[in-house]
């Protein structure tokens, strides 16, 4: 018998086998194929005739069969959240309700075996289910109503998730569901996620203490008749990483990935087992599905390492990977304040390099000094770099509740979720840039005419910047629109403008009290090209501030 770590060694191919009556796994492309097939069928029901179309837009389908947390954490609300996340869709059977929070769970109320009979049989007898999963099974009848209707409609592929005892502590299977999983549902699984608790307890209680230990159960519990075996090792004690053994009756795997330092693991049980179901459900094989799910658990818990939910010792977290972006964005109230633009920093690699600024401490004077909004130009700058300064420089900025755009590169902003992107009228079209972006980010487009602002009203933008106003040196062949040119867009504009182009201590207070409704100005040369930046960006500040004062 061999032993692969995973994370050094590429996978052997897995060969599924076919020889079970019971459930799957079927080749990818036999699984491609049936979604892909057009049924027009007629039907004779009691002597009427009914027309059946089946769409060829088939969804891939989990059946959850679980119990309720009325924390969301686990049971079927995780399964539910994990199986949206991954793009799958997902009907629930349910097998019990808990009363249950971060604390622990208060109490459980088990359904009548009948009435999850009923409910299995609704969703099977209609609905095409691709992939059963099973999560708390909390009687044994309940258990052998389930293998009894998987008999009945045979699925693609069976996981189980053998739910005995939360985090908690708390019971919530008993002894005797116990028997019914190495009776009757293991035979049945093509997968089975025992974390360490559950193996030991699988295996009449032998002590589980090692990544060798689980290796060692995986192996008997495969014995009990499940094609393939993952022990979960995210309660070993004293380990860095978060290891899980992969067994598939062949060969070992040791499925690795960095333990996130957080509170907020109740519920990656549920949510690792529905993503192994989705991804089968798509008609990926065993060993790819495992990994997979692994890595997106790992992130959702990366994701919400700081979220806050309830009081108790274990929280929940974020399937869909976006309170990160809530959090790093709620220092600021409004998605975009017009406001903003007062005075709108834009940097300059080249001024930067000149006065030995690296571009994190140009910012920081900026922000210091006044500087509302900042967009980072960095033209000749590599993307690794440049995603690693613009990183340090969101810090910089949301410490002063300051947004910062990215010009041009829709990337970079993303990469480091940046407040938004600033884009010219040969970079990316705004309406790309909208459905890369979301809702949420900031998008500003320049500008030269009445035309492009209405334009860029239509395709979403949030703001326009107007220029050049007055020749500069930092933009070569750029048509100046002067003062006139300015006040006209700025008349006819359905977005808030900011001016930009030659603008500096010495004009800037004119332009403002020139042009009424303008929102701010935007500066390059005047705060970078500068030694001291900080003391520049003060001294503009009070100018364009008392400007702005005085027009009210
Ligand atoms: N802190 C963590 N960092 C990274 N991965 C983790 C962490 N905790 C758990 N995991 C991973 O999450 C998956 C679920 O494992 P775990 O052992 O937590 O299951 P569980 O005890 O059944 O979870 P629960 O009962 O809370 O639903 C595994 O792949 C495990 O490695
Ligand atoms: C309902 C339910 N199912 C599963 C688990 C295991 O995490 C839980 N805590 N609650
Ligand atoms: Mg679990």
């Amino acid at each position: 018998m061999t032993f692969a770590l995973y994370s050094l060694q590429v996978a052997p191919l897995v060969v599924f086998r076919q020889d079970r009556n019971s459930s799957f796994l079927s080749s990818n492309s036999d699984s491609n194929q049936k979604s892909k097939m057009h049924v027009s069928m007629t039907m004779q029901t009691d002597g009427a005739s009914t027309n059946i179309h089946t769409s060829h837009n088939k969804i891939p389908h989990v059946l959850t069969v679980a119990g309720s947390d009325s924390g969301s954490g686990a049971g079927i609300q995780a399964d539910l959240k994990a199986c949206a996340a991954r793009r799958v869709y997902c009907s629930t059977v349910i097998t019990a309700v808990t009363a249950q929070n971060t604390v622990g769970v208060q109490g459980v109320n088990i359904m009548p075996e009948d009435f999850v009979a009923e409910q299995l049989r609704s969703v099977l007898s209609d609905m095409h289910v691709d992939v059963v999963k099973t999560g708390m099974l909390p009687s044994l009848n309940i258990l052998k109503v389930l293998c009894q209707n998987l008999r009945e409609f045979p699925v693609k592929a069976l996981v189980v998730d053998p739910v005995m005892v939360s985090t908690s502590g708390d019971v919530l299977a008993g002894p005797s569901v116990l028997a019914g999983f190495r009776e009757e549902l293991l035979p049945m699984a093509d997968i089975v996620t025992p974390n360490i608790k559950e193996a030991s307890a699988l295996l009449n209680n032998v002590p589980l203490k090692s990544v060798s230990d689980m290796r060692d159960a995986a192996k008997l519990i495969h014995e009990l008749g499940p094609r393939n075996v993952l022990v979960k090792g995210g309660d070993l004690p004293d380990s860095l990483d978060s290891i899980d053994v992969f067994f598939d009756g062949e060969e070992f795997y040791e499925l690795c990935s960095l333990r996130v330092n957080t509170r907020n693991t109740h519920g990656t049980g549920c949510t690792l087992a529905s993503s192994i179901a989705a991804e089968l459900a798509k008609g990926s094989s065993m060993l790819s599905a495992v990994k997979v799910a692994k890595r997106y658990v790992e992130t959702a818990l990366n994701y919400s390492k700081d979220l806050l939910i309830g009081n108790g010792a274990q929280g929940p977290f974020d399937h869909f990977l976006a309170l990160k972006n809530i959090t790093q964005n709620s220092c600021r109230q409004d998605r975009f304040n017009p406001n903003d633009l007062l005075l709108y920093a834009v940097t300059d690699s080249s001024m930067n390099r000149k006065w030995g600024h690296s571009i994190a401490e140009a910012v920081r004077a900026a922000v210091e000094g006044g500087a509302t909004i900042v967009q980072l130009r960095e033209k000749d700058a590599e993307t690794r770099d440049f995603v690693d300064a613009a990183k340090v420089c969101l810090e910089i900025c949301h410490s002063f509740r300051v947004p910062l755009l990215i010009n041009d590169r829709i990337d970079v902003a993303l990469a480091c979720n940046a407040d938004g992107v600033h884009v010219g009228q040969s970079d990316m079209p705004t309406h790309l840039a909208r459905s890369l972006l979301g809702p949420e980010k900031i998008i500003g487009v320049s500008c030269k005419t009445p035309e492009q602002a209405e334009q860029a009203w239509i395709d979403g933008a949030d703001y326009i910047g107007c220029g050049g106003v007055y020749p500069t040196n930092t933009k070569a062949n750029n048509r100046t629109i002067g003062l006139d040119g300015l006040r006209e867009v700025c008349q006819a504009s359905k977005l808030p403008v900011v001016a930009i182009g030659g603008i500096g201590l010495s004009n800037a207070g004119a332009v403002m009290e020139s042009v009424p409704n303008l929102k701010g100005v935007a500066v390059v040369s005047a705060l970078f090209d500068r030694e001291c930046v900080l003391s520049e960006t003060r001294n503009l500040h009070a100018v364009i501030r008392e400007a702005a004062l005085s027009r009210k």
